[in-house]
């Protein structure tokens, strides 16, 4: 049985770093080491006032309280993009995804289908949020490239990102009901960025057999590597298990915000060699998405070793 500890993730303050700075390259060393040695971090930001954080997930609560058949106009092509109702191996979880989220037009659309005449709160406010964590992605992938020493492929790379952003809540479960909120997984986009609203949940793997549960501390994110992250790697970065537990008689609100890219993720040739030999090929992300949605066998990493790996 894992067990179950309280330690605390790595805390890291990336606010306020100059890029070319001595704590700049501090920072990005910090990140690089947070990723392989735990898969996440805490990331602390000053940019997210305790106002600001009520307000989004006041209009989460708005959202989710919609009639089911309302949730359920938001479609999409792509798998996990639209909205998610609960399912009988997980009655607990819900969750709605805003495809292009830091494009103002695409929140208004999401609003437009669940409100008649659209809720111009929600989209102000999930959009700022949207933008405001699309930074913080971005400053992380900016780090961990310069940390390896390949900051030449950070600018096209985020040329070709686009976000989802993922809204989710968990009801509490009735007596016999199970308390997994979430099952055991591991992310398949490039960086996950995650807030939630007051109450815990979250459980991440750091080591084979540990299990920790994750207290956010105000004002924090937790950022997470995912199975594209470690591939792009090649292998370095670990790819997080995590989960959610249900434990109080609260529902639980949180927001993930997923990076894709757009095309073909390319392991950079400066991170093989002869300690490192190339471990996975070159791989179309969204195929990758579709390939992982179609049911693999493995909820977690092994998804991408059987899609790409060498
Ligand atoms: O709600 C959480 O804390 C985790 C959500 C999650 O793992 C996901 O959306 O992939
Ligand atoms: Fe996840």
């Amino acid at each position: 049985m894992a067990c179950l500890t309280q330690s605390k993730l790595p805390v890291i303050d990336i606010e306020n770093l100059k890029p070319g700075t001595e704590s700049w390259m501090l920072g990005c060393h910090k990140v690089r080491d947070a990723l392989e040695e735990y898969g996440c971090f805490m990331l602390v930001s000053h940019e997210l006032p305790q106002d600001f954080k009520n307000e989004v997930y006041t209009n989460l609560k708005t959202l989710f309280d919609l009639p089911t058949e309302t949730k359920m106009k938001n479609t999409s092509d792509k798998p996990f993009h639209g909205y998610l109702g609960p399912f009988h191996t997980r009655p607990l979880y819900e969750s709605m995804g805003i495809e292009h989220a830091t494009t103002l037009d695409e929140v208004e659309r999401l609003a437009k289908l669940m409100w008649p005449s659209g809720n111009h709160q929600f989209s102000k406010t999930m959009h700022s949020y949207a933008n405001l964590v699309s930074k913080l992605e971005k400053q992380v992938r900016k780090m961990v490239f310069e940390s390896y020493g390949v900051e030449k492929y950070h600018e096209s790379f985020s040329d070709s990102v686009s976000y989802v952003l993922r809204m989710n809540k968990y009801r509490p479960p009735k007596p016999e009901e199970t308390n997994l909120g979430a099952m055991i997984h591991t992310d398949k986009d490039f960086v996950s960025i995650l807030s939630q609203n007051q109450i815990d949940g979250l459980e991440v793997q750091i080591k084979d057999d540990e299990w920790v549960s994750v207290e956010f501390q105000p004002s924090s994110f937790v950022v997470m590597a995912t199975d594209a992250f470690m591939a792009w790697s090649n292998g370095r970065i670990k790819s997080l298990r995590h989960r959610v537990v249900m434990k109080g008689k609260e529902d639980r609100y949180s927001i993930a915000l997923f990076s894709f890219k757009k095309g073909i993720i390319q392991i950079p040739e400066e991170l093989v060699n002869e300690q490192h030999p190339l471990r996975f090929k070159p791989f179309d992300h969204f195929k990758f998405l579709e390939f992982y949605a179609k049911g693999t066998k493995y909820a977690d990493e092994r998804a991408i070793e059987l899609f790409c790996g060498i």
